[in-house]
């Protein structure tokens, strides 16, 4: 039984604080404190530093610290809204808004493992991730490329999507045929294997946790121009559009390959549910101008709900104190990971 089905209560959802550094711990406690009465949303980070930024904040935010042993031991406590609860996990070294320290690195990921350990275990129906810095956990000495990646390795998940999408309610949505990856590792990271089984996630999680019957797929090509017939590049004809035909074999409502420059207007987008891009900085860029601050990170194809924000630890930001960032993502990204819980909920009833 998951948190959520076992009364008409609200949900309840990790939120991982992320770098200690940026701004994650700020919008986390601000979201959190936001949509109380809704959400039973449950920070994960270090609980005497928390408790710092919130009083900073709103001296009215009351956290309530539990650890992890007595979480596995109890379950989670039933704190009333006026109280959030935090999962401690300590960090190693004394945080100084907008420096990194790889010290704390580790902490951040221990942040991960709980929210991973309690989604599965049932004690969160979601769990929802601030930014960190991919490059402090990297000094920390572990090799780590992303969440995304580093959830697929947790969950044994075979293959996971990561998709970003503006709020509202037809939604711009981007998903992408590969992830963080070098651009010269773009084209060979692109075969017909790997679209179709990007295709099949896209179709499975757009039905089941999103609630869409038949989701509409369009897909950008690789090169300018989708090629130009082959005289830009052959990736269109030797591998995208015999992958598109088989997914469609398989009864996956795809269209494409589009020129990705030009793909990205209305007349397009009105009937289509997600926009597949064949690489990072083609496809969210054109998401990010149309709604940073507001979009959601979702990673599909895990065994476990997981969003996040559309934006990164901006360190330039935390150094100034708090105050100075917008939690709006934060908000969605926790307001879209509730929807998921009961389209999933629904679904599999
Ligand atoms: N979900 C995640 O964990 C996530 C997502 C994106 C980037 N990152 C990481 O964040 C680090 C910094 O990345 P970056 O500098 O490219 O991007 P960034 O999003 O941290 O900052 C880019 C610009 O946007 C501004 N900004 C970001 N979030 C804001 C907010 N909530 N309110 C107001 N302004 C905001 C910053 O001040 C900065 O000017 C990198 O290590 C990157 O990998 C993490
Ligand atoms: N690619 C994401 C973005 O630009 O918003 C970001 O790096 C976060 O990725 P993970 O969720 O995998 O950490």
């Amino acid at each position: 039984m998951t948190a959520a089905s076992s009364a008409t209560v609200r949900p309840s959802i990790a939120i991982t604080c992320g770098e200690p550094a940026g701004i994650g711990p700020e919008i986390a406690l601000r979201a959190a404190w936001e949509l109380r009465d809704e959400i039973n949303c449950v920070l994960i980070g270090d609980a005497p530093f928390l408790a710092i930024i919130a009083d900073q904040i709103d001296p009215d935010i009351a956290l309530a610290a539990v650890s992890l042993l007595a979480v596995r031991n109890d379950g989670l406590p039933n704190f009333p809204a006026s109280r959030l609860v935090v999962l401690d996990c300590p960090l190693a070294e004394h945080v100084v808004p907008g420096k990194l320290d790889p010290r704390n690195g580790r902490s951040v990921l221990q942040m991960l493992d709980m929210a991973i350990e309690g989604t599965r275990a049932g004690w969160f129906d979601a769990m929802v991730t601030a930014p960190l810095q991919k490059s402090t956990i990297n000094d920390a000495g572990v090799p780590f490329t992303g969440h995304t990646e580093y959830l697929a390795e947790k969950t044994a998940a075979p293959h996971v999507v990561m998709m970003l999408a503006a709020s509202g309610d037809h939604p711009l949505r981007v998903a992408l045929a590969t992830i963080h990856l070098a651009l010269k590792d773009v084209p060979a990271a692109i075969t017909a294997e790997s679209l179709g089984q990007t295709l099949d996630v896209l179709q499975h999680d757009l039905q089941s946790r999103f609630g869409l019957d038949r989701p509409r797929i369009l897909v950008a090509g690789l090169n300018p121009h989708a090629g130009e017939g082959g005289y830009l590049g052959r990736e269109e004809i030797d591998i995208l559009i015999p992958a598109l035909q088989a997914a469609r074999a398989r009864g996956i409502n795809v269209a494409g390959p589009y020129p990705a420059d030009t793909l990205f207007q209305p007349k397009y987008l009105k009937d289509a549910d997600c926009v597949l891009a064949m690489y990072h900085d083609q496809g969210l860029p054109v998401l990010k101008f149309a709604s940073f601050g507001h979009g959601i990170n979702i990673t599909l194809g895990l065994p476990l709900i997981r969003t996040s924000v559309d934006h990164g630890t901006a360190l330039d930001l935390a150094e100034q104190g708090v105050g100075h960032a917008d939690h709006g993502s934060m908000v969605e990204a926790i307001r879209m990971a509730a929807k998921m819980v009961a389209h999933s909920t629904a679904s599999s009833t």
